[in-house]
């Protein structure tokens, strides 16, 4: 999938929440937390990993909402660091268990927060390429998905979310 169009999306999201909110520091720590917050809301809501449970997951659709989430922040930290030149997303890794995915994603994205590269962020790309396939996400699904979110991320800040 094409990303130039979400990289610009994100990067009007970003700065009306930044002057919006009056914000000047750097954020690229803190957005580096949000994302692995938001991978573990995501991973949460598969209910993948509680053995321990007979719930099943939540609905499809708040699991994508969740996705879409993490995919806002990554896009952000791309932007930070200058690595919003990625074209086209990365090809999904090969990985069949949402639990070694969910694992590897969280190593991606320290690996990443260390040391910020585009080969270090294509990673990560790939690891949630890896999540949209078992979860059955089409590319398609996700772009929608993360319009409707990047919509509602604006309509959050002006209701003073
Ligand atoms: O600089 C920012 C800060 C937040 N968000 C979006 C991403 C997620 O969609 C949502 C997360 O908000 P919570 O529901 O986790 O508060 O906010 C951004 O896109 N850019």
């Amino acid at each position: 999938m094409n990303l130039e169009k979400l990289f610009t999306m994100q990067e009007e999201l970003d700065s009306y929440i930044q002057t919006n909110n009056e914000v000047n520091e750097d954020l690229f720590e803190k957005k580096g937390l949000a994302l692995i917050v938001e991978l573990a809301e995501l991973a949460n809501e598969t209910r993948a990993f509680k053995f321990w449970s007979a719930k099943g997951p939540s609905e499809r659709e708040v699991i994508l909402e969740e996705y879409v989430d993490s995919i806002h922040f990554l896009l952000s930290l791309g932007i930070e660091k200058d690595l919003n030149m990625l074209n086209e997303w990365p090809d999904p890794l090969s990985e069949q268990d949402l639990t070694a995915i969910f694992l590897k994603t969280n190593k991606s994205i320290l690996n990443f927060m260390e040391k910020h590269s585009m080969s270090t962020y294509q990673t990560v790309w790939s690891c949630y390429g890896a999540i949209a396939d078992i979860l059955g996400f089409t590319y398609e699904e996700v772009l929608e998905a993360y319009v409707a979110k990047n919509q509602k991320n604006y309509d959050r800040q002006k209701d003073g979310y």
